[in-house]
């Protein structure tokens, strides 16, 4: 493997966030490889959103830092982080519901085209050339997760389950070098769920990492090539799948 491919895409170094008395994230370190899938789990209240928000930009570290391909990006707000290819979900779909499904996923493509969502309004002739790319690109994208035949529905009209999916090829669309998924697997039906598992690895061996925040543990056990553990804030595990599987202290945080 070269030393490019090593690098790690994603560095989280001793990452704490105090909200008052309480330390919802506690001194958490771990790196994310490039074309890895990262599953983050732990129990309810364990810190896992914080440390997304943390990573993502949508809330500062108290004390540590990010890096990201090797820049400190740790001060950075949410959107200089997407404008460098750090994108996230969220745990509640964040679609626009009056627009059809293909609307939605070229205004994930519109983060990162040139001229951006204005050019796209005014449409000058090479923005409407570039708009029929975009157009082009994002069926492509949901026919990759499965959308395919819902593409010109209003977004409102989608299943739960089929919102999560439309949401991913949103944030595929902006060509992220990394994606962040928090729970998607959350209100999926087993079909969509495995659909969403084979969608996971596919990315990944593509090219962008992932690093996903998930209660499914067949979903976790089947995407992810390392798996953290958090409890209370702090990190207590981190591994292969098949061994954390057997990790006692990971075994009693779920027991106890
Ligand atoms: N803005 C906030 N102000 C105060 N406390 C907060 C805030 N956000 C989170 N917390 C607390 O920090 C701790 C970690 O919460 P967090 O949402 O990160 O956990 P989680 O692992 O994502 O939980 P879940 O699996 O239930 O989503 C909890 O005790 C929570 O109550």
């Amino acid at each position: 493997m070269s030393a490019q491919a090593q690098k790690a895409c994603l560095e989280v170094q001793d990452a704490t966030r105090r909200f008052g008395g309480l330390v919802a994230v506690n001194a958490v370190s771990f790196q994310v490889k490039p074309r890895s899938v990262t599953a983050v789990i732990g129990p309810n209240g364990a810190g896992k959103t914080t440390l997304f928000n943390l990573i993502s930009g949508a809330l500062s570290p108290s004390s540590g830092r990010v890096l990201f391909e090797g820049v400190d990006v740790t001060a950075e707000p949410p959107e200089a982080k997407a404008a460098r290819g750090l994108i996230r979900t969220f745990q509640l779909v964040k679609l626009f519901p009056e627009l059809s499904a293909v609307e939605n996923v070229k205004v994930g493509c519109h983060l990162r085209t040139r001229g951006g969502l204005l050019a796209a309004l005014l449409r000058p002739r090479w923005a409407r050339r570039m708009e029929a790319e975009t157009e082009e690109r994002a069926r492509v994208l949901l026919e990759l997760v499965g959308l395919a035949a819902t593409a010109d529905q209003p977004a409102a009209a989608l299943s739960y389950g089929q919102a999560r999916l439309l949401e991913v090829a949103r944030a595929l669309a902006a060509q992220p070098r990394l994606l962040m998924l928090d729970e998607p697997a959350a209100g999926l039906n087993a079909d969509e769920s495995a659909r969403l598992a084979t969608l996971i690895r596919r990315i990944a061996d593509d090219g962008t990492a992932v690093l996903l925040i998930e209660h499914d543990m067949h979903l976790v056990m089947n995407t992810a090539d390392e798996v953290v553990v958090v409890d209370f804030g702090k990190k207590i595990a981190q591994g292969a799948p098949d061994r954390i599987r057997q990790d006692p202290a990971v075994i009693a945080a779920y027991l106890g």
